[in-house]
């Protein structure tokens, strides 16, 4: 009869307006299910995926041996499913507790919020861990204070420290690298248990850590050192690799890449070991840039595959005659290559899914679970990692992985401590829901506040401040920039449309830790005074994205200080992503919320709130 939830409504629908026969309950139950298909489309509601989960490093579920994973629940579907009950389906043990009356309350007349029905619900970081074991991550962290204490090999010791960590003075590793990196390495994980490893055995793990605080080495590292290791032990390798030098010394020293396409493949060519799966081509080409610090020195092969590059520079990426030991990619391109070659992912032993919570989200989800499914078979390693966990990935997280290792940090969910965050009211005076004014304004004082601290330094140059502006929408990133540009400030809008070379120029200039420097203008200056840096038309010394998500996630922008939220996000995750930009490692940043008069002032109060009292927004 009817085959999905869809059909019965237009069917029903249609014989509704013809005919009598619907009953009262198949209508009630229609308007029930169109209702809430409206309501989950509507803006303003939150999707229940996009829901902070407060309970991400709950102790893995108690189950007997041998007992297989939670068998998802009997509940039938369409339109009719609740109906026909005899007894109400609810467990006593989840009922809500009666609240006890305040006294308030009972007096009447309370119109203001109960503590039940707050904007944002907002919770302890980690709440539902118990203190014992908050602190007993903490001693783990403790425990360790440096990279010789993992059981790596030398020459990937070196690389964190010459390539990738290069012109620290201390190098340590960060909270998220202590407890995950000897995880990842068969060290034991504290008081933790270790979960058993699938038949084949595969580990799974989550590594859920705040923004900014080292996530990418944290899985990079154990998978190099996990390639070097597989070279070692690898005999097509070793047997590949003397013949390759008979080859060299009978050619008597011509320069290998002379010869090296008509020599046979390698035995890693199209068939890399480590897979990184990340969301965006931008991603891409920053991953693999710490990929590549690391390669340089333990030599591995290490090559991005992105829609950004020509299908040629792809296709020579991955079926390069040296081989490919890592591919850093993303999910659609992979699963299309792996769709015509399934041989791509036929030696996958560790595969990473950074920003794990988008990519298991609906629009990359089929990519990224066929990419896994089919990695599956050789896989020994499945790295979840992100710096959200929403309650929709948690719970697919219990279906799918029901023993994934949980790695979480103390801060999970929080914004980094040294980020402040001030509200602008636009439906004020002097803006009056002008918000782009406003922008440009708060632009504006950031410009001459840094050089009014400039002023008395008697430099040649001025330093350049790097501004984020985050928008929700993308045809907003345009319009809000074109205002900016027309204000005199050096604002690009970075979307799909933005031009590759300046998109590149402009990143490469926020996510570089160097200084920013330009001369310093002497003439035609507010005020008059020669030597100040901001002229009437002009504000040189700032340097400006607009952008939406596509850059809040992942991008790795130590230069930047300042986050404006030009629009308040729809949720905690993207507070967390876009104010998350700035105040990496431990740096100090600052947020600047532009509330209009159509805004949730409550939320923003409340993520303000927690900020300040360095709690988990969830
Ligand atoms: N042990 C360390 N000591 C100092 N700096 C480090 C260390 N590990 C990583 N970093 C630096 O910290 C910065 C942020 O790291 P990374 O991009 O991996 O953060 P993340 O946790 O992935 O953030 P996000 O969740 O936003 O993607 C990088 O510039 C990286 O070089």
């Amino acid at each position: 009869m009817w085959k999905t939830a869809r059909d019965q409504v237009c069917l029903i629908c249609r014989s509704a307006r013809t005919t009598s026969t619907t009953t009262a309950s198949a209508r009630a139950s229609i308007e029930s299910w169109t209702s809430q298909r409206t309501f989950a489309t509507r803006r303003e509601q939150r999707p229940s995926r996009m829901v902070l989960s407060d309970r991400v490093a709950r102790p893995p579920p108690v189950r007997a041996p041998g007992e297989g994973p939670k068998k998802p629940r009997n509940r039938p579907e369409g339109p009719w499913a609740g109906t026909n009950r005899r007894v109400a389906n609810i467990d006593p043990r989840k009922a809500p507790k009666p609240k006890p009356v305040e006294e308030d309350d009972r007096r009447g007349g309370k119109d203001k919020k109960t503590k039940g029905q707050k904007a944002l619900k907002m919770q302890r970081a980690l709440a539902t861990i118990s203190y014992g074991q908050r602190t007993s991550i903490k001693e783990r962290m403790q425990e360790i204070q440096s990279f010789d204490q993992f059981n790596l090999l030398p020459v990937v010791k070196e690389a964190v420290a010459q390539e990738a960590l290069k012109g620290m003075t201390e190098i340590k590793p960060t909270p998220v690298q202590r407890l995950a990196i000897p995880a990842l390495l068969g060290q034991p994980m504290g008081k933790k248990p270790r979960r058993p490893k699938s038949d084949n055995g595969r580990e799974e793990f989550l590594l859920a850590a705040e923004t900014g605080s080292g996530k990418t080495l944290a899985y990079l590292v154990p998978a190099v050192n996990a390639i070097k290791k597989g070279d070692a032990e690898d005999e097509l390798v070793a047997a590949y690799n003397e013949r390759l030098a008979a080859e060299k010394e009978r050619r008597g020293g011509a320069p290998v890449s002379e010869w090296i396409e008509k020599f046979e493949p390698h035995p890693n060519t199209a068939r890399p070991r480590v897979v990184v799966l990340v969301p965006t081509a931008e991603l891409v080409d920053q991953v693999t840039a710490v990929a590549k610090k690391l390669a340089h020195y333990t030599k591995f092969k290490v090559r991005p595959l992105s829609a950004t590059l020509s299908p040629l520079k792809n296709q020579r990426n991955l079926y390069s005659p040296i081989g490919v030991d890592m591919i850093i990619a993303t999910p659609h391109l992979l699963a299309t290559i792996a769709k015509s070659d399934p041989n791509v992912l036929s030696r996958v032993s560790h595969l990473v899914i950074d920003e794990a919570d988008s990519l298991l989200d609906r629009s990359f989800s089929g990519d990224t679970t066929s990419i896994v499914d089919r990695a599956m078979p050789s896989l020994k390693q499945l790295i979840l990692c992100s710096a959200t966990i929403p309650r929709r990935l948690d719970t697919y997280m219990e279906e799918q992985f029901p023993y994934i290792n949980r790695i979480t940090t103390p801060n999970l969910h929080a914004i980094p401590r040294r980020v402040q965050l001030g509200v602008i009211d636009v439906s004020k005076d002097p803006y009056r829901n002008n918000k782009m004014l406003a922008c440009a304004d708060a632009i504006w004082s950031i410009g001459k506040e840094a050089a009014k601290h400039e002023a008395g330094q008697s430099k040649d140059e001025i330093d350049v401040k790097r501004i984020m502006v985050f928008v929700n929408e993308r045809e907003t990133t345009q319009q809000v920039a074109d205002y900016l540009v027309s204000k005199g400030i050096d604002a690009i809008a970075l979307h799909r449309d933005t031009e590759e070379h300046r998109k590149s120029e402009m990143l490469a200039s926020f996510t570089s830790n160097e200084p920013m420097k330009i001369a310093k203008p002497a003439e035609d200056t507010e005020g008059g005074k020669a030597g100040a840096v901001a002229t009437r038309r002009h504000l040189p010394n700032t340097k400006v994205i607009v952008a939406t998500d596509l850059a809040s996630r992942g991008i790795d922008t130590l230069a930047v200080r300042f986050v404006v939220l030009y629009d308040v996000p729809h949720t905690t995750i993207d507070f967390i992503h876009r104010l998350g930009r700035a105040g990496r490692m431990n740096r100090r940043g600052r947020g600047i919320v532009l509330v209009g008069k159509d805004d949730r002032r409550d939320v923003v109060a409340e993520v303000k709130e927690s900020m300040y009292m360095g709690q988990a927004l969830v």
